[in-house]
């Protein structure tokens, strides 16, 4: 008999009934699991695009007031569903410090604009 790759090591100790209710559990944690991998895909696609905006113009990484607008929101939507807030602000700033990361990192290798280049933004602060 092949074991279900779910049993983990609970196989070892918990009896056969209660180990297939675990692994309906385990089937649901998995299919949330993907989804929250989807999603946060998505979400990283978006704030790629929003970091090339931000090197091309000249923008900060970060936006401060955002953030705490977003936070807020989380929060009280948290609390709604019955999460905890304070655990959703966590993640939500874990995942906002690792998109200004990459902002960072965008903006470090994005080339200079050239004078040519009529997309370029004007450089107000380095005019002689
Ligand atoms: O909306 C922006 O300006 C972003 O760069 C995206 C984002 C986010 O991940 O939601 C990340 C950094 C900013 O400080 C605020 C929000």
């Amino acid at each position: 008999m092949s074991t279900d790759p779910r049993a983990g090591d609970a196989a070892k100790y918990v009896d056969p009934e209660i180990m297939a209710e675990l692994l309906t559990m385990r089937s649901s944690i998995d299919n949330i699991d993907a989804a929250l991998v989807h999603l946060l895909a998505e979400r990283f696609k978006a704030t790629q695009r929003v970091g090339v905006l931000k090197a091309k113009h000249k923008l900060p990484p970060a936006d401060p007031g955002r953030e705490k607008s977003q936070i807020d929101r989380l929060k009280r939507l948290a609390a709604e569903a019955h999460l905890d807030p304070d655990f959703a602000e966590k993640f939500l700033n874990f995942i906002i410090e690792e998109v200004i990361r990459h902002h960072q990192a965008i903006s470090e290798h994005s080339p200079p604009p050239q004078d040519n280049d009529p997309e370029a933004p004007f450089d107000w602060a380095n005019q002689t």
